[in-house]
């Protein structure tokens, strides 16, 4: 049968990360941008008896780990629906890449089985919960490109320039909490305003604070930065790595870059955009879905 509902889970880019400080219970404080991108994850959903996930990646664990069935969870205890679902996901972002992927599964399962159960929640409550998933989840659920501080939560959207990115895995798994507990992270970046132009925010006065360390547990993102230098003339790490990332002068300039990619890496060629394509495929489900309603109440008042 097909599913009933199918939702993109996209990627995020950190187009700068800098760390300011660190609070009394251990988290850190940031700024960063987040650009959401047009290339992700895919979540399918079914109403059934009871909750299950599988994964077409047999290296995605489909237990209670899984961000996905915890954010399900989290939903049904909070309203304390006794709906269940089958959920399937279609992995295309690396684990542990920076990129936000379980993240932004964890939000696609929020707004998804919102909608499947009929919960109405708000946006603001799946933030909320979002939150106790994991810092970067409440983005993915407002949906907007933004300037985050506090530990991400802090959220204001902006309006990015158009933009194409490559982005290169070179084949790590980086644990964030590793990267955080590092004696040597610096965490003293001053306070910055948000920039009047977002373009400032790829030059030299905005960096990632968490690069130098994880270049030094990992020398393969060192050698994915300077590949991606030598090639397009920028690069820059997202999140708390593995991925890299270099700003294109369009698509075509990607494509042409991936051919040459070393060979134990992996990459590819995203548009950042202003809005998630998660929200602007759930606009048009529901669009569709009051039109399929409407047309039968309409043929039901011609019988
Ligand atoms: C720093 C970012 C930037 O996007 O890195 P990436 O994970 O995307 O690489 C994220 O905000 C990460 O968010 P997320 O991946 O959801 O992290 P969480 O699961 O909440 O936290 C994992 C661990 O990282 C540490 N942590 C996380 C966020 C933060 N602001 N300060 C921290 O110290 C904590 O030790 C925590 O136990
Ligand atoms: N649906 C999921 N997809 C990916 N990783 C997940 C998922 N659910 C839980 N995880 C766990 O979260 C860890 C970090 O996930 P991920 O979001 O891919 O990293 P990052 O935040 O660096 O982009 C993974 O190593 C995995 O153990």
């Amino acid at each position: 049968m097909a599913p009933i509902l199918t939702l993109p889970a996209p990627a995020k880019l950190n187009l700068f990360l800098h760390i300011t400080g660190q609070r009394t219970d251990g988290y850190h404080c940031l700024q960063t941008v987040f650009a959401l991108l047009d290339h992700g994850d895919t979540l399918h959903f079914e109403p059934a008896e009871s909750l299950s996930l599988e994964c077409d990646d047999p290296e995605v664990p489909c237990d209670s780990s899984n961000l996905i069935l915890r954010a399900a969870q989290v939903l049904q205890h909070h309203t304390q629906t006794r709906n269940g679902a089958r959920i399937r996901l279609q992995k295309r972002l690396p684990m542990g890449g920076g990129v936000g992927g379980g993240s932004s599964d964890a939000a696609t399962a929020l707004l998804g089985l919102n909608q499947l159960w009929n919960l109405g929640l708000s946006l603001d409550t799946l933030a909320e919960l979002g939150l106790h998933l994991g810092a970067d989840v409440p983005v993915f659920v407002r949906g907007r490109s933004a300037w985050a501080e506090g530990v991400g939560e802090k959220i204001t959207p902006v309006s990015l320039p158009d933009a194409h990115f490559l982005v290169i895995h070179p084949g790590i798994h980086v644990s964030t909490a590793r990267i955080f507990g590092d004696r040597e992270l610096t965490r003293d970046t001053p306070i910055s305003k948000l920039p009047a132009s977002l373009e400032a925010v790829l030059t030299r006065d905005f960096h990632n604070d968490c690069e130098a360390v994880a270049q030094r547990h990992f020398p393969e993102i060192g050698k994915a930065l300077d590949w991606l230098r030598q090639h397009t003339g920028n690069a820059r790490m997202t999140g708390t790595g593995a991925c890299c990332f270099a700003r294109l002068t369009g698509s075509q300039q990607g494509q042409q870059l991936l051919q040459q990619l070393p060979q134990h890496w992996t990459g590819f060629v995203a548009r950042s955009g202003n809005t998630s394509p998660l929200h602007q495929t759930l606009g048009e489900t529901l669009a569709k879905f009051r039109e399929t309603k409407n047309s039968g109440e309409s043929a039901q008042t011609h019988k």
